[in-house]
């Protein structure tokens, strides 16, 4: 079974629709002001009804309130909820009640601890995803910034989890025969500059994974 696929950072129509062109399993919508990829309402709005039933949406925040995700959710039809912050599992586990949707927690890692506060997520979470740890002041995601992967060879979890960080057409096979990973997701390793989704990278990210 091949692993699942997310590209996050969709923001144009034909980045969404390379994207269902190549089968990926999840598109992610950026509500985060501060990422090159974050989507207004109306594109949000737009882009979840021209991908209506044919891939599922998920919507990125980061510590976000309750009302910028209520307002998301009003504009988009969104599958899941994916949290980039330092959202607690009490929080997590508030949100997912309250908006009654998946919610994916994405965590930072730079050793073993950081894989290990996964479990503090089961019953909260719906599924994790690890990334890499970003420098203080940077975005909190999207750098194209990689972690040591062994930290993830064997690893099971009570939660279905993801990989995410610095993957590319190029290493991503890599990645996941490192790791098993069941779900990869990529933003910066299929675009040609920050925010600008390559169609090319896109299809051979989902090829590269298929190939694994
Ligand atoms: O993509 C962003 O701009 C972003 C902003 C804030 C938090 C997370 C963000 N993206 C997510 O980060 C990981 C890794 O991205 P990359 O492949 O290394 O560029 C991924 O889950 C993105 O969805």
């Amino acid at each position: 079974m091949p692993a699942k696929i997310k590209i996050c950072g969709i923001s144009t129509p034909e980045a969404l629709d390379a994207t269902i062109a190549a089968r990926a399993d999840y598109a992610g919508l950026v509500f985060y002001p501060a990422s090159p990829r974050a989507v207004t309402s109306n594109v949000a709005g737009a882009l979840t009804s021209r991908a209506a039933g044919q891939i599922a949406m998920v919507g990125l925040f980061v510590d976000a309130d309750d009302a910028v995700i209520a307002d998301a959710l009003v504009a988009a039809k969104l599958n899941a909820l994916q949290l980039h912050g330092s959202e607690s599992p009490e929080r997590v586990a508030q949100l997912r009640a309250r908006f009654g949707k998946p919610v994916w927690k994405a965590l930072p890692v730079a050793s073993a601890s950081d894989v290990a506060r996964a479990a503090a997520y089961a019953g909260a979470a719906d599924l994790i995803l690890f990334d890499a740890k970003t420098p203080k002041g940077a975005l909190p995601g999207g750098m194209g910034l990689a972690f040591d992967w062994s930290l993830l060879a064997g690893y099971r979890g009570a939660l279905p989890w993801g990989l995410a960080g610095g993957l590319n057409p190029t290493n991503v096979a890599e990645a996941i025969a490192r790791t098993g990973a069941p779900l990869v997701d990529t933003s910066s390793g299929v675009e040609s500059a920050p925010g600008v989704k390559d169609t090319d990278k896109i299809t051979n990210f989902a090829f590269a994974v298929r190939l694994a």
